[in-house]
Parts: structure tokens; C-alpha cells; sequence
């Protein structure tokens, strides 16, 4: 038997482990089976090179409470150990590696920086335990070990009779861990970090059909049919898939599988995704990785799925800020990298440069396999596009490496449902759309129905008009005006459709300068100065009399500041203003000039509530005093 000491310099180290990362206490879990795989994937390597004589059988990692004696056993048929390798992996090794990781963290509570937590190991069993026990027996002819620490820096080691390979780790959980006791809780966790894991993990055993028993049906004397029930039998629980599709070649996996793969991934989603990307490379770094393009979806659960991170196999969060370019973390799938430091803080981890490169990798991949889908399906990727836009919006505006690849493939579909892409877009409409000073005029709208009535205006001169209402747009369209001066986004209800697109043709105004001078402050007068500027201009007589429209720079700048940063500071809270646009060659117009007061009244306030009405302005008691108005026309 020997006794010793740990370590002296750093006596209080246990109480230190127990308050360490309080919320984090069930990640001890996580780490033993972490060694337990490691010491069966190194004994299946040692065989396989011949230098391990033995049989690897299905080795596999049980778990198991005993409610009684307050223990949790996590049973492993790896190499083991001796009792030198005891001495020298658990009370060296292991123990100066826990004390360095808490050394440099233990300042670092609060730090949310600090993510998996990764590196604490064998000793993360003292957070849950107030004693620990190991019964290890090597693959190597020497005698078992068994060691002891009661959370002082003191333990004990002894030849032991344990005659099984592998090691059995046994905690004596502490008063205040006892949901560690809990089925309930250590399946949870199982399921949590290791339902991928590599090594095979029985928890308890489970009741199946005997697959070699056939029940036997059998009729009685008036031919009534009875079957017997199933036979029943008692197998190994294993709470984990050993082999997961991320781990596989691309090649060998059909459609299907993916499939099936995003349904054991996230198994209250319903909606399949629309379609994967498949990561796979191994220099200058390691990654494996399955990412899902979802369906949109307002259902709140679906939000919650997220990207998930692995390290070989073994769950480490599903927060992948840092690690996943911020527009790609819409996504869902899996990630697994051996490379990505995990017990740093998120700052360190952004500015890593291996970090860096796995992001750089990751968006070429996304870009890539959009830009093959698109030209391989294009009718597919057009169908797709309103379930996708966001995030390659978002991409094309936060990444420029992504801007340059996705500028070929990003869709502009019009009200006529044709998507186009920039290039052809602006192919298509440089002639038609093009003003006399050479500006070249997108017209948009960003809700088919709402507007409508300058759709149409827009839509019978020939122009083409795009629907895009993504909450981000207005600053891609900032951008994409930044790549050619010519080029500017107008939405049509900014203006009058002839001064949307200014053309050298310009309509002759029926009324004189002197009845215009005339008209201004009539209409002015009876419309709400500080919201409505009014503007007269020389429009086709069949457009509408009034026109209300909302000058493009202003809005655009409020709906950038609401979407975020980009607009004008203070223009967000800016109120409301509008152009009221009278059109001179309108006959009503010209009543309106002609009519005596009381009728001028009348005549303006029922054009201006119906210019309102085509702009969804009209409300509350404006509204029910204009179809009181309206019924009374109609008597
Ligand atoms: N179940 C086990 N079977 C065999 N050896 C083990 C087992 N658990 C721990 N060890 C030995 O103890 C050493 C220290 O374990 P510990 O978990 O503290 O650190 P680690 O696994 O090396 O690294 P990490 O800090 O990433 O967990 C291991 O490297 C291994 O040699």
C-alpha cells in the first residue's frame, strides 16, 4: 500500500474544483467518459499494431447508480492501468493538469468567455463527489490498482483483485450533488453530451421483442384467431450511436440518410430541411461537420435548434459564436473539430487563426454548394430562394468573400414572379429604366398588395418591379448601389411614376402657372402641414388626382436604423412625412380649381382620404368619417 500526498503547494484545491464553474458541475460526466473512450479507442489502436495481445470484444462503457450506497460507476474496458501509471497519470499528471487549468481560471468565474470547459479531466469528479475511487486492471500482466482520495490531498493506492480489463471509476456523490443519483438526470446528460459518442454506452438494460421468437397464432374450435403476445427480452441498454452520418463518406450516404440524420439530430423538428453541405477536410486543420439549410419556420422551438459543436464526437455547446460566421449560425447540423481550442475565452478564439480559417472554410463551402445547386437546379433554387434569402442576404452584407461568389446566384424576383439574377436585371431593364441624366432606376415594393396602385402605374409602362421585403434589404441595396453609381433603388410609391424614372418626354400641365399658384394653398390648407408636403406636377390626366408618396432617402434610412445600425443616427425616431402629389392633369383637379369653397372642401378631403386609403394611412375615426362620407355620395 502506499499513502502520499498529491501535492502539497496547492493544499486547497478540492474546495476550488467543487466551486469551480458551479453550473457546470454535470460536465464531470462528460470528461470520465471522455477517458473511458480514449482508453478503449487507444487499447483497440495497441491491438491493431500489435502490440496489445488481447481481445478488444465489444467493449463498451456502462454507467450505473446504486441509490443505496449513494455511488455513480463509470465502467470502462479500455487498457487500464498499473499501479505505477496510477501514480503517474492520476497523481502527476492528471493532478498538475487540473491545477493549471484552475489556476488559469479559476479568476475567470464569470466569464461567459469560457466555453466547454474542456481540460479540467479526471479531477471535474470531485465538483459531484466528496470521494472517488479507482479499480483499474492494465491490459499489461500486472496486478489491479485500486486508489482512493477523499477530496483531501491525500490518497491511497493498492494492489487490488479486480480481474476484468479496464477501469472503474466509482464517486461517492456529495450530499449537495444527489441529483447525480437521479436516472432521470444522468440519462439527460447522457443524451446532452454523448449520444454520439464513439465507444458504445449501456446505460441499465431495456425490454425488446425477441427477435428469434415467432408468436404463434392459433385458432379455437369456431376459427377465431388468437396470436400470443411477443416474447420479451432484456438487452443492453446503449444510449448512443456510435457512427453518425458526419463521420461518414458523402459518398456513401444517399439523401435519405441525411434525412433520417437531421431527424435524430433534432427529433421534435418536423419540417425536413431544404438541404445540407456535407464538411470534410483535414488540412491545414481537422473538421467534420454536417450544416442544414432550414425551412423558415415561426415556430419558436425550431429557433431553438441550433449548430452544434463536437470534439470527436463528444458535445461541447451549441453556442458556435466565434467559430461559425455570425450569418451562417441560422443554420443547424453539427460540427466536430479536434482543432478548436475550447477553454478559451471567445475573444482569444475569434482572433485564433486556426478558428479564423475554419470560418473562412466554412463560408466557402456554404458559398460553393449554393452556387452549385443553383446553376444545377435553377428552377429548384428559385422555389428555395424566400426560405434562404435572409441568411445569403445577410452573408452578401457581412462577408465580401461571400458577396463576390454570391452576387452570381442571389435572386431578385419580380411581382411577375421571374427571379433574376443582379446581372441580369440589369439587362434586362437598362434600357427601359434608365433616366435621362443616366441614372439607372430599380423599382421595388416591398409588399405586393399593400402597394398595389403604384405596382400597377409601374408595371403599365413596361418597368419591371421587384418584390424584396427582407427586414435586412434596404442595406444590401445600400451596398449594391456602392458597386456602380449609376445604379439606384427606388420603391415605387417614392415618388410619381414619370419622376421615378424621369424621361425627356415630359407631360404638358393642363392648368397655367397662374391656376397652379392658385391650387397650391387651396390644397395645402386642408391637409395636415407638418406631415404632407404638397407637390404639383404634370402626370398622365388618367393617373390618380392625389398621390401620397414617401420620398426613398428617408424611409430607407429609417428602416435601416430600426434594422440595425447602418442609417442615419437619429432617423429611426424621426416622424413620419409624406409627398402629397397632385396630379394638374387630372379633370378632378381642375374641378377642385373651379368649385366653390364649400365643394373645394368637400372634393379634397375625399381625394386625399382615398390617396390615404391606397397608402394603408387611412384609420380609426379618419376612416369612419370617410365611409359615412362616402354612403352619403351614393344616396
Ligand atoms: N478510464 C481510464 N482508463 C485509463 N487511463 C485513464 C482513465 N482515466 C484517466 N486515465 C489516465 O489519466 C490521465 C489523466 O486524465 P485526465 O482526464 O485528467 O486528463 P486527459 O484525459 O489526459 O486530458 P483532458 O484534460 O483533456 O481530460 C489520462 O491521460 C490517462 O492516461
Amino acid at each position: 500500500m502506499s499513502k502520499g500526498n498529491i501535492n502539497v503547494s496547492v493544499e486547497n484545491i478540492f474546495p476550488l474544483i467543487k466551486k469551480f464553474l458551479y453550473s457546470d458541475h454535470e460536465i464531470f460526466l462528460r470528461e470520465l467518459i471522455s477517458n473511458g473512450t480514449d482508453a478503449t479507442t487507444k487499447l483497440k489502436h495497441l491491438i491493431s499494431i500489435g502490440e496489445a495481445k488481447t481481445e478488444l470484444g465489444d467493449a463498451k462503457i456502462e454507467i450505473s447508480i446504486n441509490e443505496e450506497a449513494k455511488t455513480l460507476t463509470i465502467k470502462d474496458q479500455g487498457l487500464g492501468m498499473t499501479m505505477d501509471e496510477v501514480e503517474k497519470y492520476i497523481n502527476q499528471i492528471a493532478f498538475s493538469g487540473a491545477e493549471e487549468f484552475l489556476d488559469k481560471y479559476k479568476d475567470d468565474k464569470n466569464e461567459t468567455g469560457v466555453i466547454g470547459h474542456f481540460g479540467l479531466g479526471f479531477y471535474s469528479a470531485f465538483m459531484v463527489a466528496d470521494k472517488v475511487e479507482i479499480f483499474t486492471k492494465s491490459f499489461k500482466d500486472a496486478p489491479a490498482a485500486h486508489w482512493t482520495c477523499d477530496g483531501s490531498p491525500e490518497y491511497t493506492l493498492v494492489e487490488n483483485d479486480k480481474a476484468d480489463r479496464g477501469t472503474e471509476i466509482v464517486l461517492h456523490i456529495a450530499e449537495d450533488s444527489t441529483e447525480f443519483l437521479e436516472e432521470g438526470k444522468i440519462r439527460e446528460l447522457l443524451t446532452k453530451y454523448n449520444r454520439f459518442n464513439q465507444v458504445p454506452i449501456k446505460f441499465g438494460t431495456k425490454k425488446v421483442n425477441d427477435p428469434t421468437h415467432e408468436p404463434q397464432t392459433t385458432k379455437d374450435a369456431e376459427g377465431k384467431e388468437t396470436t400470443e403476445p411477443h416474447r420479451q427480452i432484456e438487452v443492453d441498454d446503449i444510449i448512443n450511436n456510435t457512427d453518425p452520418a458526419w463521420t461518414k463518406k458523402p459518398a456513401d450516404l444517399e439523401k435519405e440518410d441525411y434525412d433520417n440524420f437531421y431527424r435524430e439530430l433534432y427529433p421534435m423538428q418536423f419540417e425536413e430541411s431544404l438541404f445540407h453541405i456535407h464538411l470534410n477536410v483535414d488540412y491545414p486543420f481537422n473538421l467534420t461537420g454536417i450544416l442544414f439549410f432550414p425551412k423558415l419556420s415561426q415556430n419558436l422551438d425550431m429557433q431553438k435548434d441550433k449548430i452544434q459543436l463536437y470534439q470527436n464526437q463528444v458535445f461541447v455547446t451549441d453556442n458556435v459564436e466565434g467559430i461559425v460566421p455570425d450569418f451562417l449560425q441560422m443554420l443547424k447540423g453539427v460540427i466536430d473539430s479536434p482543432d478548436i481550442p475550447l477553454n478559451v475565452s471567445r475573444s482569444y478564439l475569434q482572433a485564433d487563426g486556426a478558428v479564423k480559417k475554419i470560418s473562412g472554410y466554412i463560408t466557402k463551402k456554404v458559398a460553393d454548394k449554393l452556387s452549385s445547386l443553383f446553376k444545377k437546379d435553377r428552377a429548384d433554387f428559385e422555389q428555395k430562394w424566400n426560405d434562404i434569402k435572409v441568411i445569403i442576404e445577410y452573408g452578401m452584407l457581412s462577408e465580401d468573400k461571400f458577396f463576390d461568389k454570391a452576387k452570381k446566384f442571389a435572386l431578385y424576383p419580380t411581382v411577375a414572379d421571374s427571379y433574376f439574377t443582379f446581372d441580369e436585371l440589369i439587362e434586362k431593364t437598362k434600357d427601359s429604366q434608365t433616366d435621362k441624366e443616366g441614372n439607372h432606376v430599380i423599382l421595388y415594393a416591398s409588399n405586393k398588395d399593400a402597394q398595389h396602385s403604384y405596382i400597377q402605374e409601374a408595371t403599365a409602362k413596361g418597368y419591371e418591379v421587384l418584390i424584396l421585403d427582407s427586414p435586412i434589404i434596404s442595406h444590401l441595396m445600400q451596398k449594391l448601389e456602392g458597386g456602380d453609381a449609376k445604379v439606384k433603388f427606388t420603391r415605387v410609391d417614392a415618388d410619381f411614376i414619370d419622376n421615378l424614372i424621369k424621361k425627356d418626354d415630359a407631360v404638358i400641365s393642363k392648368l397655367s402657372d397662374e391656376e397652379k399658384d392658385k391650387l397650391k394653398p387651396i390644397i395645402e390648407a386642408a391637409v395636415p402641414k407638418q406631415t404632407y408636403t404638397v407637390q404639383l406636377e404634370a402626370m398622365d390626366s388618367n393617373s390618380s388626382p392625389f398621390l401620397i408618396t414617401v420620398p426613398e432617402f428617408m424611409r430607407r434610412m429609417k428602416e435601416m436604423q430600426a434594422s440595425g445600425g447602418g442609417g442615419m443616427m437619429g432617423m429611426g425616431n424621426f416622424p413620419d412625412m409624406y409627398n402629397l402629389v397632385v396630379n394638374t392633369n387630372n379633370p378632378l383637379v381642375s374641378e377642385i380649381l373651379s368649385a366653390d369653397e364649400d365643394k373645394q372642401k368637400h372634393l379634397i378631403s375625399q381625394a386625399f382620404d382615398l390617396a390615404k386609403l391606397s397608402q394603408n394611412l387611412l384609420h380609426g375615426e379618419e376612416l369612419t368619417n370617410f365611409i359615412k362620407r362616402s354612403y352619403e355620395l351614393i344616396k
